[in-house]
């Protein structure tokens, strides 16, 4: 039978041969000649650069397998930061793993965290904002959920030179001074008691943000006119989970219409409470604007930043493209970056003070060498060189954005010898890096002293430390941020003794989001601490 089949294919081949060159002239001839040549070496050499080309291509990185559909997405399991530094011991460095149908490729090393922010930054800069990030930011029209594109650029811009910029912190030093002295009468009226410290930092901070940006909307200071409200806690605390929390229509968006979780709808609801502030104090003020431009006296004032977002987007020369969205976009990214992140660090460095009675102490003996009997300012915190240690302590050991921000390569690019094709998230583990015993010497222990030997800052070039991130999406809010929790913290510790009360259980784990929390709030209980009694008012 088969030699049989094998004859009939020789006796077809042999005809298709005869007919191939059955052929009339010497030109067709040599047509034929030609084709019979060149068409199997164009074969046998795209066969060649096929084989070449896979062979060279790097590899995707190494990760686990998933479940067809779905990937990994089932075993992630909720404290992603500790999942991915499990993993990283177990694949190394860099490693991948399909969640839907997205490449997710996690870097938890310096040499590759600088890598991605370094060599590739600008290939790098780009976000894929979950659905979620999408609503809260009114479509990606702020600053941490935008491309980096020209309005990004812009918006950058705006936030460099006009909110955080020296001059500008300077003259907003009014509030920051008003808002702390606020807080330590407040704790002061409730010595003896239990006291939630994110909830009281996270007050302080709202106030001081929003009186920056939009204290001339405020009848005074101290007066709560414009104020965010006191349900504006919870409506964050929800707004950061939704954003940490895994979305079905983020990894499946087949499904994503559905929103099968409700979480675009949950974070839609949060969205309309924040509008409603936004719209009431944007409008307000282009009200206020039009009665002055009708000739109703001015009162010389300096303009806070609604007021320059609302000049700027007038502004007809075209060189920043503003709108009410856009504004409302940015307000949201600064007041929602500037408050969580604050406060959780406020809770963490005031629970590791307390769990470290010597680092206490020598926190206490510096405030009262460089402050003595007299109320915080500003132009002390240069001088608590011990306090910035712990601080920047806690930063590593309770980093609160531990995984950053993602990034999402618009080309397809190499980091430690595997491909990273186009359109993956990429996750920068700086919670993996900040407790690398390769890096820090006993990582689990809670000794701000390493802070003291060389110099130490949040600038993101020194890739061992890395709270704010780096590379062209660094926090821009480190000027601010720094000095809030320097001087909150200050102002807490020197005006009053904590403990924690009794009937309390005291631990330090944690809660995985894109802001990470204490898992139990910290609870404690202030005593006075200065004789004088008129430094608390
Ligand atoms: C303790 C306080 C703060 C911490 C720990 C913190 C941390 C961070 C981190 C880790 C990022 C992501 C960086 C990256 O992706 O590489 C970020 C981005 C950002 N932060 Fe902060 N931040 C703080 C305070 C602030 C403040 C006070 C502001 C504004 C007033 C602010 C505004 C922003 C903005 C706008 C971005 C997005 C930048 C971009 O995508 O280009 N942050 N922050």
């Amino acid at each position: 039978m088969i030699p049989e089949i094998g004859y009939k294919i020789f006796l077809t081949m042999n005809t298709l041969l005869l007919w191939w060159w059955e052929v009339d002239n010497e030109l067709d001839k040599l047509a034929c000649t030609v084709l019979t040549i060149s068409v199997p070496t164009l074969l046998l050499l795209w066969y060649k650069w096929i084989t070449y080309s896979r062979k060279h291509i790097p590899p995707f990185p190494p990760g686990p397998y998933g479940l067809p559909v779905v990937g990994y997405l089932p075993f992630l399991g909720s404290n992603l930061h500790e999942r991915f530094t499990e993993m990283a011991h177990r694949y190394g460095p860099i490693f991948s793993l399909r969640l839907g149908r997205k490449l997710h490729v996690v870097v938890n090393s310096i040499d590759l965290v600088k890598v991605v922010t370094r060599d590739l930054d600008q290939t790098m800069a780009n976000r894929s904002p979950p659905l979620t990030a999408l609503t809260i930011s009114y479509g990606g029209n702020g600053v941490v959920w935008s491309n980096s594109n020209t309005h990004w650029r812009n918006m950058r811009k705006i936030l460099a030179t006009q909110l955080l910029s020296n001059t500008n912190l300077k003259d907003c030093q009014g509030f920051r001074t008003y808002e702390v002295r606020r807080l330590v009468k407040e704790v002061y009226s409730k010595l003896g008691t239990k006291i939630n410290i994110n909830e009281i930092a996270f007050k302080t901070e709202v106030d001081v943000v929003t009186s920056i940006l939009w204290g001339c909307s405020k009848s005074g200071e101290g007066n709560d006119s414009s104020s965010i409200g006191g349900g504006f806690r919870e409506v964050e605390f929800k707004i950061v989970k939704l954003l940490g929390a895994p979305n079905i229509s983020d990894f499946l968006p087949v499904v994503s219409r559905f929103d099968l979780q409700g979480r675009q709808r949950e974070m839609q609801r949060q969205l309309e409470y924040v509008d409603r502030i936004f719209q009431s104090i944007i409008q307000g003020r282009i009200e206020t604007n039009s009665r002055k431009n009708e000739g109703e006296a001015e009162e010389d004032r300096r303009k806070d930043f609604v007021q320059i977002l609302l000049e700027l987007m007038e502004q007809k020369d075209g060189s920043i493209s503003l709108d009410i969205i856009k504004i409302k976009a940015l307000l949201m990214d600064i007041v929602l970056a500037a408050t969580d992140t604050t406060s959780t660090m406020v809770e963490w460095v005031i629970s590791e003070i307390l769990n470290n009675p010597g680092v206490m102490r020598k926190v206490q003996d510096e405030l009262t060498d460089v402050i003595g009997m007299n109320v915080v300012q500003e132009s002390h915190l240069p001088k608590l060189t011990y306090l910035d240690a712990v601080i920047k302590e806690t930063f590593r050991v309770h980093t609160p954005v531990p995984l950053l921000v993602h990034r999402y390569p618009d080309e397809s690019c190499t980091v430690g010898g595997y491909t990273i094709p186009k359109g993956t998230i990429v996750y920068m583990n700086v919670w993996a890096i900040h407790r690398d015993p390769k890096i820090w010497t006993n990582p689990l222990e809670f000794m701000p002293e390493r802070f003291l030997i060389d110099k130490w800052d949040y600038n993101g070039n020194n890739f061992k430390f890395l709270p704010f991130g780096s590379g062209r999406r660094i926090c821009p809010g480190i000027p601010l941020g720094e000095k809030m929790l320097m001087y909150i913290l200050a102002s807490l510790l020197h005006s009053f003794d904590w403990r924690l009360p009794e009937d309390e259980e005291f631990e330090l784990s944690d809660e995985f989001g894109i802001v990470t929390k204490k898992r139990k709030p910290l609870i404690a209980i202030p005593s006075q601490r200065q004789s004088d009694a008129s430094l608390y008012f």
